[in-house]
């Protein structure tokens, strides 16, 4: 067995980390041989609550889980980790958007940010969840200038895994023969779900989804909104917002980076922006990932129609909008 990979997951005594810390402790991110010590980040009034995530966690009895480390205090969550899923934050209420919560959550982004530089390791990936995610994920990483980058990101599989899920339900083809499904830009109602180079597997048969779903209008207006809009609706129907699709893509969007794709496939990602597809830099932008040794780097050369950059270019304004807000809460 190899050296134990260092996780810290925060906003433990949370629903989401609910699902999420069975997939780590189980192997599904890290893989079935590499031992995990974990350590759990939440605040002072939520520390009974933790005790007993540490009590289950335990009583799974993990084969691979050698040390859980619960916390309130950023130094310790973080000192030395390999890994840190910035889960903790507040979540939306029934209609509120995501940018609301910029006021409630940014400062946690920038003191986590200050603390991942001065204790974590300079390799530390970071997937940051807590809503609004791309802006959290851009303070997070200003906040840690020692860290590349690079290393810091946020979650927006789950919209990729949503819009994967709505055209294999729509073909009547299982969710894994869907693939290179691309969301850019926020996770956020402006996102642009993008099947426009996806690919089904139909009756064996590699296909390009618009010519397997031979309904554009379908494309461009349902489905767009079906995605865009299904954190929203989950809301609507649980009163709680989305966790176990939000743990399984966290898990997924760690495994990926850790293991790299596969073959010519890619994933959806939320990154720093330096300015490919017209996008401008400086805001963590969703795009088309291939990853290999752990580095990820954009998929070139995809062409953008009109349809494409008006969708494009509406979801960058609103995370330049969302980086001004930001950069206000944490200047007052
Ligand atoms: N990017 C994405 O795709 C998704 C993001 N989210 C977001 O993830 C976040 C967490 O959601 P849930 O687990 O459902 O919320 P939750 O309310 O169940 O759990 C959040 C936990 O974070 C803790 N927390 C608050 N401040 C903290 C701090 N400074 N340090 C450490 N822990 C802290 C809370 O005490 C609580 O235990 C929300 O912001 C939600 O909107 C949710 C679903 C999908
Ligand atoms: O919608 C929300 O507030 C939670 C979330 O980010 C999602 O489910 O995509």
């Amino acid at each position: 067995m190899s050296e134990p990979v260092k996780v810290c997951v925060t906003g433990a005594a949370g629903q989401i980390a609910y699902s999420l810390l069975y997939s780590i402790a189980k192997g599904d991110v890290f893989g079935p041989n590499t031992p995990i010590t974990l350590t759990l980040l939440d605040i002072l009034p939520m520390e009974q609550v933790l005790g007993g995530v540490v009590m289950e966690l335990m009583d799974c009895a993990f084969p691979l889980l050698k040390k859980v480390i619960p916390t309130c205090d950023e130094k310790v969550a973080f000192t030395d980790i390999d890994a840190a899923f910035l889960v903790g934050a507040m979540p939306r209420r029934e209609g509120m958007e995501r940018k609301d919560l910029l006021g409630a959550n940014v400062k946690i982004f920038e003191s986590q940010g200050k603390a991942l530089d001065q204790y974590a390791k300079k390799t530390v990936k970071v997937v940051v969840v807590g809503n609004p995610a791309n802006t959290n994920a851009l303070i997070c990483s200003k906040y840690a200038p020692s860290i590349p980058k690079e290393n810091f990101s946020c979650l927006t599989r789950l919209d990729q895994n949503r819009a994967q899920a709505q055209i294999a339900s729509r073909l009547g083809i299982a969710n894994s023969d869907v693939s290179k499904v691309i969301i850019w830009g926020n996770h956020s109602s402006t996102q642009f779900p993008d099947v426009r180079h996806a690919v089904a597997l139909v009756n064996g048969k590699k296909v390009p989804v618009p010519e397997a779903v031979k309904d554009d209008s379908y494309l461009k207006n349902e489905f767009l909104k079906t995605v865009q809009t299904r954190g929203a609706a989950v809301i609507k129907a649980r009163k709680l917002s989305s966790a176990m699709s939000a743990a399984k893509a966290t898990a997924d969007h760690m495994r990926d980076w850790w293991f790299g794709t596969e073959g010519d496939n890619w994933v959806s990602m939320g990154v720093f922006s330096t300015g490919a597809y017209g996008v401008p830099e400086g805001v963590m932008y969703s795009f088309p990932v291939r990853i290999k040794n752990k580095q990820w780097t954009i998929v070139e050369g995809l062409e953008i129609n009109d349809f494409a950059r008006e969708k494009m270019d509406l979801t960058a304004k609103e995370l330049i909008e969302e980086k001004t807000m930001a950069d206000e809460v944490c200047k007052a």
